[in-house]
């Protein structure tokens, strides 16, 4: 035991970093600036170390780019030697592409590892920046981290997977409109990320499936009564149901924006004003369609004695992964609500795009 932080301590020191604009150091051997959260100083600085620096996007940005990918999900884009904080802006940042399409010709470089490269996308996205960084490889990483003060996290640290475990951390009556015998549990991870919350109705018997529901935080459609999506009606509807039937459990998961947070999701907003679908905005950011980690959803319920589900939702992939997950979906309760003049196009894409049950 000793006061240090440990490896995943300094990962969610790490996003903390990237999200104020700091450098991050991969001890594999690179430093990483988030492009998002990238200023001029620090660009500079990047430039004048010298190297061959690459802004790592992921291959659906590539693809929007019509930039060649080598490296399968990702793609290393060779950052010019006199690159300004704009092109990196604009390589990174779909909001302009229909106005000055052209940022090219972008070169992705072919040879060599694209492991760090991997590793700084996957904590921006963690970090719930836009998913591209500069990148660039160092002999001495560990005295660089040193010299500068730099959080240092391990390469392969980085790129671990594994669902942290989700503690309970209290549990309270919460009387509610729907049902007097509520109750609200708090989860917390403990990798630093986001808690996630559990509202109980009644007292479910655990040797049967119980009515439940994942909701996936909607800002927007939860709390505002946002228009563009269905989220809060079917928030209040399976509360509701749950209420009539005297038991269930509703998880509410902090993943706004199916997984990319609440500042990509405007940005993919802002892309669907510009007339494309809410599956290819999120493609044009660089993300896929559903960034959701359903581990999270799975853990929770097993952690409250829950084996087996009748799901509320129209979406047979969460049902899918809740089977993979091991909980027992016995029924799939549809969720249809919430249908209105503006939704209908973004409700009718996850239909067709996403296997959504209209
Ligand atoms: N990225 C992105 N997220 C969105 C958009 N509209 C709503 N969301 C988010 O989508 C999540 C809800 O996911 P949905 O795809 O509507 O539904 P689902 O959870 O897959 O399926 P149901 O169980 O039937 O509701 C919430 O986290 C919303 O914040 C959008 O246009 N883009
Ligand atoms: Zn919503």
């Amino acid at each position: 035991m000793g006061f240090a932080p440990d490896i995943t301590e300094r990962l969610a020191r790490a996003r903390a970093d990237l999200r104020m604009g700091v450098p991050v150091v991969l001890d594999g051997g690179a430093v990483v600036l988030a492009a998002e959260t990238l200023d001029a100083a620090r660009l500079a600085d990047v430039l004048a170390l010298g190297g061959s620096a690459m802004l790592a996007i992921t291959g659906r940005r590539a693809q929007t780019l019509k930039a060649r990918v080598y490296d399968g999900d990702i793609a290393r884009i060779v950052l010019p030697p006199d690159a300004t904080l704009s092109w990196v802006r604009a390589v990174a940042d779909p909001a302009d592409d229909l106005r000055a399409p052209m940022k090219g010709p972008l070169q992705t470089a072919r040879d060599g590892s694209a492991d760090m490269h991997r590793a700084a996308i996957v904590m921006v996205k963690a970090a719930r920046l836009l998913p591209a960084a500069v990148v660039l490889l160092l002999d001495d990483a560990a005295g660089f981290a040193l010299r500068n003060n730099l959080t240092i996290v391990p390469a392969d640290a980085a790129l671990d997977t594994g669902l942290s475990p989700l503690n309970p951390i209290i549990s309270a009556r919460l009387p509610l409109d729907v049902s007097e015998a509520g109750r609200l549990h708090i989860f917390r991870p403990d990798d630093g990320a986001e808690e996630h919350y559990a509202v109980e109705i009644g007292k479910p018997d655990r040797s049967v499936p119980v009515l439940s529901r994942l909701h996936s935080a909607c800002f927007t459609g939860d709390l505002l009564g946002s228009l563009k999506c269905d989220c809060g009606p079917q928030l209040r509807g399976a509360l509701t149901q749950m209420g009539t039937e005297g038991a269930g459990v509703l998880l509410y998961l902090n993943q706004e924006g199916r997984g990319i947070g609440l500042a990509n999701k405007m940005r993919a907003y802002s892309l669907q004003d510009q007339g494309f679908d809410t599956v290819e905005a999120n493609h044009r950011l660089g993300f896929e369609d559903d960034e959701r980690d359903f581990r999270i959803g799975a853990e929770i319920l097993k952690r409250m004695g829950f084996g087996a589900v009748r799901l509320l939702t129209n979406n047979p992939a969460k049902v899918a992964r809740m089977d993979a997950c091991g909980v027992r979906v016995i029924e799939r309760v549809p969720l249809k609500v919430g249908g209105n003049a503006h939704n209908h196009a973004y409700l009718a894409t996850k239909a067709a795009k996403s296997g959504h049950l209209l």
